[in-house]
């Protein structure tokens, strides 16, 4: 029996199972990854976006905490060809819709030909497609969330200790938890500040390195984020990953752009043009960097070309755009936090600008 709905931007509206009851509306994207729901699920980047799994069988290994990006779901809402009761439970109690029963096929490939578009989602029992389609009218462009990391960001300053191999300002834009424990585990302190850290904030942790997060939505709004790295180029080496690669490139003069459907899923394919070498991915972007401004291409999608990793010698920058904490994911770029450690060795903090 059909209770749930899901209206697309193109005019299609499809019948679906309720698993966790609500309406909501958001940027419709999938993921291919076949593992790694619960890690997903909890991704702050899928923050203002309603995710399709491709995979057809989602759950089939339970819902453990352990596993968990963040303390919430983040995505608006998640679609499944056929979801567990160990998710369906889950959704439910963080209040987060959730259907099933459709044929997810069709909104990877819709998603694949159209773009990511807007959708409207309406589960349980009183739910009409009218309803659907009324949330999929109201749902706004993922440009127009100003202010996304608010949502996403830690409000107060917090350390995570991991020894004293380097202390590193995390600018939480929304970070994964295994970004900050990958850092830790290094041996480093990891000072994670918010999203609207100003350049006093970033000095009063005294950091070797300034690390900028993942993270939801559009990279240009992170305003803040992009100031702090201005006042900081060529003073202090910078990391960052996916988000953070696509902020520290605006900030230094670079430029990025949206792309059709992004990359979601943990076999993407990307070659590292120093050595020629091959490594599997896991990723989760809507955004990409058009423009590098001063920065060095190092690292491509082999699938599309898009720029995957860059580099400043002379700036001590190294960004990754997909992954390498991977989870879930293929562990194959994992060294890559071991360089920003080696960043961290011989500098000294200094004052902001
Ligand atoms: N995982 C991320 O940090 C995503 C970055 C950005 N929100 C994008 O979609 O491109």
């Amino acid at each position: 029996m059909s209770d749930a709905y899901i209206a697309l931007a193109d005019g299609r509206v499809l019948e679906a199972r309720t698993r966790s009851p609500g309406r909501t509306r958001g940027e419709l994207v999938f993921t291919t990854a076949y593992t790694g729901y619960e890690e997903s699920l909890t991704d702050p980047s899928y923050a203002e976006q309603v995710l399709t799994f491709s995979y057809p069988l989602i759950g089939n290994y339970g819902v453990r905490e352990e596993r968990f990006e963040s303390d919430s779901v983040q995505p608006r809402a998640a679609i499944a060809r056929e979801m567990t009761d160990d998710v369906a439970e889950w959704l439910e109690s963080e209040g987060v819709p959730a259907i099933d029963h459709l044929d997810t096929r069709e909104i990877v490939t819709t998603v694949r030909e159209e773009g990511a578009m807007a959708c409207g989602i309406a589960a349980g029992e009183d739910a009409t497609p009218e309803d659907a389609i009324e949330e999929m009218e109201a749902c706004e462009p993922m440009s127009a969330h100003v202010d996304i990391g608010a949502g996403v960001s830690v409000s107060e300053p917090t350390v995570h200790e991991g020894g004293d191999e380097a202390t590193i300002a995390l600018l939480d834009c929304g970070a994964k938890g295994s970004i900050i424990s990958s850092l830790t585990e290094r041996g480093a302190d990891v000072h994670v500040l918010p999203y609207d850290a100003t350049p006093e904030d970033v000095a009063a942790v005294e950091p070797d390195v300034l690390f900028v997060s993942n993270g939801p939505g559009d990279p240009e709004n992170f305003v803040a984020a992009q100031e702090v790295v201005d006042a900081y180029a060529g003073d202090l080496p910078m990391a960052g990953i996916c988000l953070g690669q696509q902020v520290i490139t605006s900030a230094l003069g670079g430029s990025t752009e949206k792309m059709s459907f992004g990359h979601r899923g943990v076999n993407q394919p990307v070659k590292d043009l120093r050595t020629d070498k091959v490594v599997m991915t896991t990723q989760n972007h809507g955004y990409t960097v058009a423009d590098t401004g001063p920065l060095e291409v190092t690292q491509v999608n082999v699938n599309d070309d898009t720029v995957e990793g860059l580099d400043s010698e002379e700036l001590d920058v190294i960004t990754r755009q997909y992954h390498p904490e991977a989870n879930p994911g293929p562990h194959d770029s994992l060294g890559f936090f071991d360089e920003v450690l080696e960043l961290a060795e011989s500098r000294q903090p200094v004052a902001a600008d």
